[in-house]
């Protein structure tokens, strides 16, 4: 399969990057994320999510976020509901699309959101409707595509049926997360080739962390396979609450740099997202993730 002229990066850094930061950020510095992005022209931001305080405090102030943000035309501003009450709130905060989560194996299903993947789909139900009728596109995500850290090996079939049921269920895109980092790009290209004979490839997204430094290798063989949405971190902030030792995810500005060198268009500036990058790592104290983002810096030196 020749490669796509375009790709959607999906930048999840201040939702998935930052719930896991121990050290607390303010909305303030949030927000100025958002617009750094923003300015750096990314398309399609998820600015934070409607969940429980009690399970993920460092995003009980997305309601803050959202009212601060300056919205940049031609950018989609989204966030995570886990619920009616998550999408009532998303609603009312301004979010233009809402993300639904469910999860490959029960383990992970159990400690994400406290029940089943099938409870799960039922308690999305709700949501579908609620988004249908408020006119709100929903995208659905898929934790733990390639390994769990409670189930251990997830099989390719038991990925397709979950995706699928959210597919069935209205979800106009399909992230399938490896929420730890363990996929090869053998096993990537397995998974997009076994979902995609149920879901269209230009359904479907990855998500890929890179614990295991396996992710760019991904990325490009999801491309191979044909998909043309990825979703990244700045900075390749983050991990998971719920998935102990996974790193962030992939660097947006590291997919940036293989994507450019590809010829395929995203619309992002890598400069002014390399300084978004280094603005939030220093606010955190710590180096970027981004490889890229460390090596350009360097040379400034
Ligand atoms: C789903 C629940 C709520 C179930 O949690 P529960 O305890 O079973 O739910 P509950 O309905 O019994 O509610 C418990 C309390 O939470 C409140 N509550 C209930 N819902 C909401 C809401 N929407 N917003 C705000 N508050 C809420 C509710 O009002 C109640 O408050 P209390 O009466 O005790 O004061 C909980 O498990 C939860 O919030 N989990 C979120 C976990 C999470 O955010 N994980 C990270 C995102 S997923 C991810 O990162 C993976 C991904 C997407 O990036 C892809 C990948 O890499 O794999």
């Amino acid at each position: 399969m020749s490669l796509p002229a375009s790709v959607k990066l999906v930048e999840v850094g201040a939702r998935d990057g930052l719930q896991n930061e121990a050290q607390p950020v303010s909305s303030a510095d949030k927000i100025r994320l958002i617009d750094d992005l923003s300015i750096a022209g990314v398309g399609y931001v998820e600015v934070g999510s409607f969940v429980s305080p009690k399970w993920v405090p460092q995003m009980a102030g997305s309601q803050d976020v959202f009212a601060g943000i300056q919205r940049r035309a031609g950018t989609t501003y989204a966030a995570l509901t886990p619920n009616l009450k998550g999408f009532e709130l998303a609603l009312q905060a301004g979010a233009d699309e809402v993300a639904v989560f469910a999860a490959a194996s029960e383990g992970f299903s159990q400690r994400n959101i406290n029940c089943s993947i099938r409870e799960s789909i039922q308690r999305f139900e709700p949501v579908m409707s609620a988004a249908a009728e408020a006119g709100v596109r929903v995208r659905g995500y898929v934790s733990c595509v390639l390994g769990c850290p409670y189930d251990g090996e997830i099989a390719a079939s038991q990925v397709a049926n979950v995706a699928r049921d959210l597919h069935a269920m209205g979800c106009y895109e399909i992230s399938l997360g490896d929420t730890i980092g363990t996929g090869t790009p053998g096993a990537t290209r397995n998974l997009f080739e076994t979902v995609a004979q149920h879901i269209p490839r230009d359904q479907l997204a990855g998500h890929f962390h890179d614990t295991y430094g396996q992710a760019l290798a991904n990325i490009y063989a999801g491309l191979l396979e044909g998909i043309q949405v990825f979703d990244s971190s700045v900075a390749g902030l983050g991990g998971c609450p719920y998935a102990k030792g996974a790193t962030g995810n992939v660097a947006t500005e590291d997919v940036l740099y293989l994507l450019n060198g590809l010829g395929i268009h995203t619309g992002i500036d890598l400069d002014a997202l390399i300084q978004a990058g280094n603005r939030i790592s220093a606010l955190l104290n710590r180096p970027s993730g981004s490889r890229v983002a460390r090596a350009r810096s360097s040379q400034l030196d």
